[in-house]
């Protein structure tokens, strides 16, 4: 059975290069309104796996122009009517239906009391469109399986160009050109091992560090989702600070070890957890020859979450199936969930 989830993974590509051949002069005039009248604070606003692309974004922003951004707690508008200070804030939401009110409210307060709005959403037709000063469309198509796979992708790659154009760096715009082909080579690796210990497992901790952490959040959630198997994420230093002591004899760990300046904490973890007794999956870059998962590349190790994400999203959506899942159709969930 090919499952809608794995189908539209796979056409993440082409989707990608639909949004880069459109609104560049729109990302270039907001990245120069940011250069010119910087924000005093940075915010995210996004729930489910559009919070997992907010993370990456503000890793981008925070590692790549020096700002700090915080994820907004969103209750502080919607329950508690907190009095935040919006003015002179940027506020960036994700999302691929838009429709979410608990993402709509603090867009619209942020907009009326002086912040600037972005919007990366898949629905342009959307409220959460409609309510953002800057709406920037995702341009992933119809997305129908439960799961978010090419929405989520293209929102990592509006991220990532949102902070290429602040920056005004052609290096980085070049290099999230190349995406395209990138992530067509990603669709094609091999993860099938990984299928193979997780098939009969009911349990999974995933595990990333700092530009990899978002990748973790985001397959611990697709294993439960899709696969019903209790998936927690972990950054890799974070582990230490007392999940560590549930891994016993055969616990499987996914370890994310993208390139990077966490890269080398992240192998040495994986070498600890073996040294436990943990089955540890790591994936990494074809050039650390300790992997079990071939993790493919980017132009520059700042997109290659975006690529990896891929080569997991082929992968995840066929352990579901060797589980006698349907991965479109998770119980108990939704494609849109409005919560408040
Ligand atoms: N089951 C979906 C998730 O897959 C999705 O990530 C989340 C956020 O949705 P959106 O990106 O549309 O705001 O909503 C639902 O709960």
């Amino acid at each position: 059975m090919t499952s809608l989830m794995l189908k539209e993974a796979r056409s993440a590509a082409e989707h990608v290069a639909l949004q880069l051949g459109q609104d560049n002069d729109r990302y270039a005039e907001l990245g120069q309104r940011l250069r010119a009248a910087p924000p005093s604070s940075i915010l995210t606003v996004a729930r489910g796996s559009s919070d997992h692309a907010a993370n990456y974004c503000a890793y981008l922003i925070m590692a790549r122009l020096g700002r700090i951004v915080a994820s907004l707690p969103l209750s502080l508008v919607t329950l508690n009517k907190a009095p935040l200070i919006a003015r002179d804030a940027l506020a960036i939401a994700i999302s691929q239906s838009g429709q979410s009110p608990d993402v709509i409210e603090p867009i619209r307060y942020f907009r009326d009391s002086g912040a600037t709005t972005v919007a990366l959403v898949n629905d342009a037709a959307s409220p959460l469109a409609d309510s953002a000063e800057w709406a920037l469309p995702l341009h992933a198509g119809a997305e129908l399986s439960v799961a978010a796979t090419k929405s989520f992708i293209a929102s990592l790659v509006a991220a990532a160009r949102l902070t290429a154009h602040w920056q005004d760096d052609a290096a980085f715009l070049a290099a999230i050109d190349a995406l395209p082909q990138a992530l067509t080579a990603a669709t094609q690796l091999d993860w099938s091992p990984a299928i193979e210990v997780l098939a009969p497992s009911s349990r999974i901790m995933v595990v990333g560090r700092g530009i990899s952490l978002p990748l973790a959040l985001e397959s611990a959630l697709k294993f439960k989702e899709t696969s019903a198997i209790q998936a927690e994420a972990f950054s890799g230093a974070e582990i230490k600070h007392g999940p560590m002591a549930l891994i016993d004899e055969g616990y499987p760990l996914l370890i994310f070890a993208t390139r990077g300046p966490t890269q080398t904490s992240l192998l040495k973890l994986a070498d600890e957890m073996r040294g436990r007794g943990a089955k540890v999956l790591l994936a990494a870059p074809d050039d650390v020859a300790a992997r079990d998962l071939t993790l493919p590349i980017a132009a520059t190790p700042d997109l290659d979450p975006i690529v990896a994400i891929q080569a997991f999203y082929v992968m995840a959506a066929q352990l579901a199936v060797a589980r006698g899942m349907d991965p479109d159709q998770p119980r108990h969930l939704s494609k849109v969930t409005k919560t408040q």
